[in-house]
C-alpha cells in the first residue's frame, strides 16, 4: 500500500486486517462487533477518553503511572495497588520488550519462565500473548480506565487484542515510536502501520465508542528542543485526526526550565488546535499530557523524589491534563510496586497543593511561547512544501532530509545533525541547527542565548555544553556547569 496522508477506505482497513489477525492465534479471537457491544457496556468511569474530558472541563491534572509485568494476577495485583496505594487516576499496562518487536515466541518463553520463578522474567505485560481473554480479565479486575504504553513500531496486532479487550487509550505513533525506539525501520513502514491503528480507533470511534490516542511525547528524552517534539506531536494529531481519531492527548517531556516548559505545553495545545481546525476536523478533544524528567536520574531516592516533585510543580503549572509519573527506583530499572505507588503519592501531594495555581502571563513566558510556535510553523511549512501538500509524504522526507531531527536518536533514518544545548536559565536551545529550516533570526537568537551562557562559563560554544548538559541531573544539577 502507498503511503498516502488521506483516510484509508474501509475496505483498504479489512483488507490489510485480514494478514494482520493472522500473525499469532490470538488474533483470531477478535470481533469488532462483538468488542463494540462490549465496550459499550463498560462503566463510564473505565473509559480513558472521557476521564480526560472531565479532566480538562475542571481544569485538574490527572497521575498515571506506567507499569506492567508478565502475567495476569501479578499484573492485577500491582496495577490494583498503584490505584488503591498510590492514588493513580488512569492505569497503564507497560508492555514489554518482546512484544514491542513482534518476538511473541520469546513473550510465551517468558511467560513460562515467570510462571515458573515465581516473578516477572519479562519488563512488561505481553499483551498479545494474553490475548482477549487475559486482557478482559485484566479490564475487569480493576477499577480505572486503562492505557497500553509500549514502543512498537508495528503495534497494529497489539493494538486489535487489546482495545478488542477493553482498554480505552493507546500509546504512540509512526515517528514516535519509530524514531526512538528503532534502529532501521523505515518511516514510510511506520507512519503506515500506525495509520492502521488510527484507521482501527476510527473504526471504533464511528460505532460510537470513544479511544483516546497519545503520541509518545519525550521522543529521546535527551535535550529534546520544545519545539521539535511539538512538531511531531501536531503532525501525529493530524495523522490520526484523518483517520478518524478525536480524542487525542498531546505529550511533551520535562526540560527543566519551568518557564518553557509552560510555554511548550501552552503553545502545543493552542497550535494543535489551530492545526486541525485549519485542516478540517471538528469536534477534536485535545488533551495534554507532561512527562516528568525523562533523562538520568539521581540514585539517591531522596534526590529522586526532588526531582518527581519538581516536575509535578511544572506539570500543575502548565495545566497538562495529565501527568506520566516517574519513581524514586528510576535510576535502578523497573521499580517495584512500592516505589511506583510512593512516585504516584508525591506527584499526588503537589498537585493538590498547586491545585488551580498557574503562573501568570510574563514577557518571559509569552515571548517563549512566541518563540516555539515559530520555530514549529517553519518546520511545518517545510514538510507540506516536501510532501507537496501530503503531511505523511513530507514527513517521510523531512527526516530523511534532517529537517525533522531528533538528537540521540537510535534510528538510522534520523539525520542527526542538529544539536541542542542549555542557555544560561536551563532553557534547550538549538546550538547547531543541522538542515531545520529556521529563518537567520530564529537561528541568530539560539546562537546568541548559548553565546551568553558561554561567557558566563568563561567557555567556548561548542558540543561540550551538550554533553555537560547531558549528565547534569543524575549529577543534582540542570545546567552542566564546568567542574
Ligand atoms: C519511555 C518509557 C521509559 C520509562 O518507562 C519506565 N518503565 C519501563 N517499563 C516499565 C515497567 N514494566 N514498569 C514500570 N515502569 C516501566 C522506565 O522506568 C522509564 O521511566
Amino acid at each position: 500500500m502507498k503511503l498516502k496522508f488521506n483516510r484509508w477506505t474501509e475496505e483498504e482497513f479489512m483488507k490489510v486486517r485480514e494478514e494482520v489477525l493472522k500473525q499469532w492465534p490470538t488474533g483470531a479471537e477478535v470481533d469488532l462487533d462483538e468488542a463494540v457491544a462490549y465496550h459499550k457496556a463498560l462503566p463510564d468511569h473505565k473509559n480513558f477518553a472521557k476521564k480526560l474530558i472531565d479532566a480538562k472541563e475542571k481544569g485538574i491534572t490527572l497521575a498515571q503511572p506506567r507499569a506492567g509485568v508478565a502475567l495476569i494476577d501479578e499484573h492485577i495485583e500491582l496495577l490494583n495497588f498503584l490505584d488503591e496505594k498510590g492514588g493513580a487516576d488512569l492505569l497503564p499496562s507497560t508492555i514489554d520488550s518482546y512484544t514491542r518487536q513482534n518476538k511473541y515466541e520469546e513473550c510465551e518463553r517468558g511467560i513460562i519462565e515467570s510462571r515458573r520463578a515465581g516473578r516477572s522474567l519479562l519488563n512488561g505485560f505481553p499483551g498479545v500473548n494474553h490475548g482477549i481473554e487475559g486482557c478482559r480479565k485484566v479490564v475487569e479486575s480493576v477499577n480505572l480506565p486503562l492505557q497500553l504504553r509500549h514502543g512498537t513500531p508495528d503495534a497494529r496486532l497489539l493494538s486489535e487484542i487489546m482495545i478488542a479487550s477493553g482498554f480505552t487509550s493507546n500509546e504512540g505513533g509512526g515517528v514516535s515510536y519509530n524514531i526512538p525506539y528503532a534502529k532501521s525501520v523505515s518511516l514510510e513502514r511506520t507512519l503506515l502501520d500506525w495509520q492502521y491503528v488510527d484507521r482501527l480507533i476510527g473504526w471504533y470511534e464511528e460505532q460510537g465508542v470513544s479511544i483516546n490516542r497519545e503520541p509518545f511525547g519525550p521522543l529521546t528524552g535527551t535535550l529534546v528542543p520544545p519545539s521539535m517534539s511539538n512538531v511531531v506531536q501536531i503532525l501525529e494529531c493530524l495523522l490520526a485526526a484523518e483517520q478518524g481519531v478525536k480524542n487525542i492527548t498531546l505529550g511533551y517531556g520535562q526540560c527543566g526550565n519551568l518557564v518553557q516548559d509552560v510555554a511548550a505545553i501552552k503553545s502545543l495545545r493552542e497550535q494543535a488546535e489551530e492545526y486541525c481546525a485549519e485542516l478540517g476536523y471538528e469536534n477534536m478533544m485535545i488533551t495534554t499530557v507532561f512527562h516528568q524528567w525523562m533523562g538520568g536520574f539521581p540514585e539517591d531516592e531522596a534526590k529522586a523524589f526532588g526531582v518527581i516533585s519538581n516536575a509535578s510543580v511544572t506539570a500543575a503549572l502548565s495545566g497538562a491534563t495529565k501527568v506520566i509519573v516517574k519513581t524514586p527506583h528510576e535510576a535502578l530499572g523497573i521499580p517495584t510496586k512500592e516505589a511506583n505507588a510512593e512516585g504516584i503519592k508525591a506527584t499526588k501531594m503537589v498537585l493538590n497543593l498547586l491545585e488551580g495555581q498557574n503562573i501568570s502571563d510574563s514577557e518571559e513566558l509569552n515571548a517563549e511561547v512566541d518563540l516555539i510556535k515559530k520555530e514549529v510553523k517553519a518546520i511545518m511549512d517545510k514538510v507540506a512544501e516536501l510532501g507537496n501538500g501530503d503531511l505523511a509524504v513530507g514527513t517521510v522526507k523531512a527526516i530523511e532530509q534532517g529537517v525533522i531531527d531528533i538528537p540521540f536518536a537510535p534510528s538510522m533514518y534520523n539525520a542527526g545533525k542538529m544539536l541542542p544545548a542549555r542557555d544560561n536559565q536551563g532553557k534547550i536551545r538549538y546550538l547547531e541547527v543541522g538542515n531545520v529550516p529556521f529563518s537567520q533570526k530564529i537561528v541568530d537568537f539560539n546562537k546568541s542565548a548559548l553565546e551568553e551562557r558561554a561567557e558566563f562559563e568563561e567557555r567556548e560554544v561548542g558540543f561540550q555544553l551538550t554533553v555537560d548538559d547531558i549528565f547534569a541531573v543524575s549529577k543534582g544539577k540542570l545546567i552542566g556547569r564546568p567542574e
